[in-house]
């Protein structure tokens, strides 16, 4: 990446399988990989320049092993994240209950962490409806729950991958110019701000 400076780091978090590898390379190489499948070992790094307006934002993306053997190695990679896409298979219950795992971890050790979940492999529900294995209602109300982003992709089609990977560079851009401006107006955010906080946060 010829030293080009990283702004957020993110890191991908979830069961192994669930399509985290697949997510990044769509992103990235824009391909889908059908061959036989490759379990991700330790982790991964791979730079992807955004365009916010006139901004560009180079994300750091962290593709961590999903395998319960690393989930120590995990932890190392998801510290000082501004944003983790935690994955499950839309087609696989247990793989949610996964996903919930990290959003807790996340949520007791990440505080400034932004989360995305992100329900994979949406062509095979194309395919045939009763595939389904997490309802699309029940991951919104718990996405409230915990004040995350929720988006369902594909990476063989391509379907939502961009818009997850723009969403994440539009909040980190939205982010920043919210701590720049109260930084550089010594906003007391502790007195006067909690409407104000509100109305720049939530959109
Ligand atoms: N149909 C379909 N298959 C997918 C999709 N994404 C991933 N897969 C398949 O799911 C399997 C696992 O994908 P990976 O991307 O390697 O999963 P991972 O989460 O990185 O797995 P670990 O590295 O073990 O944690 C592979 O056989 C992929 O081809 C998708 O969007 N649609």
């Amino acid at each position: 990446m010829s030293g080009r400076r990283v702004d957020a780091k993110v890191v991908l978090l979830g069961q192994e399988g669930v399509g985290k590898s697949s997510l990044v390379e769509r992103c990235v190489h824009r391909r889908f990989r059908a061959g036989p499948y490759q379990n991700t070992i330790g982790a991964a790094f791979v730079a992807k320049v955004l365009s916010v307006g006139e901004q560009t934002v180079t994300l750091g993306i962290w593709d961590t092993a999903g395998s319960e053997r690393y989930e120590a190695m995990s932890r190392i990679y998801y510290r000082g994240a501004r944003a983790a896409i935690v994955c499950y298979d839309l087609t696989n219950s247990s793989s949610f209950q996964r996903a919930k795992f990290w959003v807790n971890e996340l949520q007791n050790c990440e505080e400034g962490c932004r989360i995305y979940l992100c329900g994979t492999k949406s062509d095979l529900l194309e395919e045939d409806r009763r595939k389904r294995d997490v309802d699309f209602h029940d991951v919104q109300d718990y996405a409230d729950e915990v004040k995350a982003e929720f988006f369902e992709t594909s990476s063989k089609t391509g379907q939502n991958v961009d818009e997850l990977f723009q969403k994440v560079a539009e909040d980190y851009v939205q982010f920043s110019a919210f701590q720049e401006m109260t930084e550089e107006k010594g906003v007391d955010l502790g007195q006067k701000s909690s409407s104000y906080l509100y109305g720049c946060c939530h959109h």
